[in-house]
């Protein structure tokens, strides 16, 4: 069977309920609830996604989108209510035509590109010469997609980097004769703006050939300018649905309910000047693999950013501060790194949320080397409501939303008594307001002599550093303090003409 680049989609089969006037609905969620255990995740959803429509799916983390999203891909059964797809009740070949790309890519990491394309689209390529098949289909794709891509169908997954597994999970979700209905949980957390703008430019040509799209993120400046309309997820249940054009962000936060977000301000930090600061980390000259003669200081108490388009040395300079082996490198103290990619190295899978949350605190809380689990406990638990993490203490980690995952993660940092706090990219998948919080509480800790080196890939998040290094090709190209620190500058320097670096 041949695989187009572009799959057909949206026009209903014959014979099927189209409803009143205007794209016919191809999914339909009617009453639909869900609970795990004891928490509701989806508490009575209405929702239809119509042809030809990207809609724009909204929530904090743990309203109960990506629950949603598995129900309406017939992944998961629902406890009460209906799916219906096309107007008639759904049953399981119906989902066919309805693909999910994941946040958490649903790769197999030990198999080739190719070799995942043959488990999740056999149906639609050929039995013998497979492999070859599904090296072409997925090339061919990607090329379609994400233009510049970098993989290869040969390329182990595992070796990949989280933007171009994420670009193979989309790819891997667009692999089909048809499709009806593709959904998007999160799609641009881990993608450049570059891929970003490839995306979005393919979901439109699918959306002009009949399919309807269902994007989810967090990034409501971005649904807003795709998606052609806005639906609100609030505990499980959808409290609003909007076309997406004359809404503006504080619309949506608003309707998303709890207090607005402020935007970050520029410039606000740098109470102190980092010389006034006593060190508690330095490179002098680091070289080395990624890395060209870069020197950076970190004061006590001092937010450190690391700015500059992705790969430009940023990660390097974590790893030699979590592990100063070389002689350019000096740390005084003890540190705590929050990895942004908690599906490889971030959270323990098989416990619970309070044992994920203490672990690297244990040694500090311990009296003579013993346990105290009271104090334990009263440590996780003031961690669990200062961030808000939905699920409690008890819950298994992996029950967690993908958000409370991530903030986990950070509250296991700041529970530790690392001197120095690594942030890796730590805040995708994290929503507008819990992002807010924890950019108050780098602030908070940072004001108790806590010291934080952050990479970001959103340069607004640099906002809320005292000083920033920007690399650009392994090399520290600037260094901007208190109001020096501003999108556009940071911008200005990462794309500047380049000179004796190049
Ligand atoms: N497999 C599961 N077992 C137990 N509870 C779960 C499971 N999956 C989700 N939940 C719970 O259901 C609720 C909704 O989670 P869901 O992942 O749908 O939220 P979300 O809106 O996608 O969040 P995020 O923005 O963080 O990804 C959360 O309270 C979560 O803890």
């Amino acid at each position: 069977m041949h695989v187009d680049n572009l799959p057909a989609g949206g026009a209903a089969p014959p014979g099927t309920d189209t409803g009143p006037a205007g794209p016919p609905p191809v999914v339909t969620a009617r009453g639909v609830t869900k609970a795990y255990g004891r928490t509701r995740a989806l508490a009575g959803v209405d929702l239809a996604v119509r042809a030809g429509e990207v809609l724009g799916l909204v929530g904090h983390n743990g309203a109960g989108k990506s629950t949603l999203m598995r129900v309406l891909a017939g992944l998961e059964p629902c406890d009460t209510g209906t799916v219906l797809v096309h107007g008639r009740q759904a049953s399981a070949g119906d989902f066919r035509t309805v693909r999910m790309a994941y946040q958490e890519t649903s790769l197999c990491p030990d198999l080739t590109v190719a070799e995942n394309m043959w488990v999740s689209s056999r149906h639609c390529l050929p039995r013998v010469r497979w492999r070859r098949a599904a090296s072409d289909a997925v090339r061919r794709r990607l090329d379609d997609m994400f233009p510049g891509h970098g993989v290869s169908p040969r390329d182990r997954v595992e070796d990949l980097s989280l933007s171009r597994r994420q670009m193979v999970e989309i790819a891997r979700a667009c692999l089909v004769d048809r499709l009806d209905l593709l959904i998007l949980d999160e799609p641009t957390e881990s993608l450049g703006p570059d891929a970003a703008r490839s995306l979005y430019a393919y979901v439109r040509r699918l959306t002009e050939a009949g399919t309807a799209v269902l994007l989810i993120s967090h990034r409501i400046r971005e649904v807003l300018s795709v998606a052609d309309r806005v639906a609100v997820l609030r505990d499980g249940a959808v409290t609003a649905e909007r076309p997406a054009s004359g809404l503006t962000e504080p619309d949506v936060l608003g309707l998303m309910g709890a207090h607005v977000a402020a935007p970050p301000t520029f410039g606000a930090p740098a109470a102190t000047g980092s010389t006034a600061r006593d060190t508690v980390a330095e490179l002098l000259g680091a070289t080395g693999p990624g890395l060209r003669e870069v020197t950076l200081r970190v004061g006590r108490g001092e937010v450190v950013g690391l700015a500059g388009l992705a790969g430009q040395g940023q990660q390097e300079v974590l790893k030699r501060l979590w592990r100063p082996v070389r002689r350019d490198t000096t740390v005084g103290v003890s540190r705590a790194y929050v990895p942004g990619d908690r599906q490889r190295s971030g959270v323990l899978p098989l416990w619970s949320v309070g044992d994920n949350l203490i672990v690297t605190a244990l040694r500090g809380i311990a009296r003579r080397g013993l346990r105290r689990p009271a104090e334990e406990r009263a440590v996780v638990a003031d961690w669990v409501k200062r961030l808000s993490i939905r699920g409690g203490a008890e819950a298994g980690i992996t029950e967690l939303s993908g958000g409370n995952q991530q903030k986990v993660i950070v509250a296991r940092a700041f529970a530790s008594p690392a001197g120095l706090v690594l942030l890796d990219d730590p805040f995708r998948g994290v929503d507008v307001h819990t992002k807010t919080d924890l950019y108050g509480l780098i602030r908070q800790e940072a004001a108790k002599g806590r010291s934080v080196v952050w990479y970001s890939s959103e340069n607004a998040e640099m906002a809320h550093c005292d000083r920033v290094y920007v690399f650009r090709a392994g090399r520290v190209v600037a260094e901007l303090t208190g109001e020096e620190i501003s999108e556009e500058r940071i911008i200005g320097v990462s794309f500047a003409e380049k000179g004796e670096d190049g």
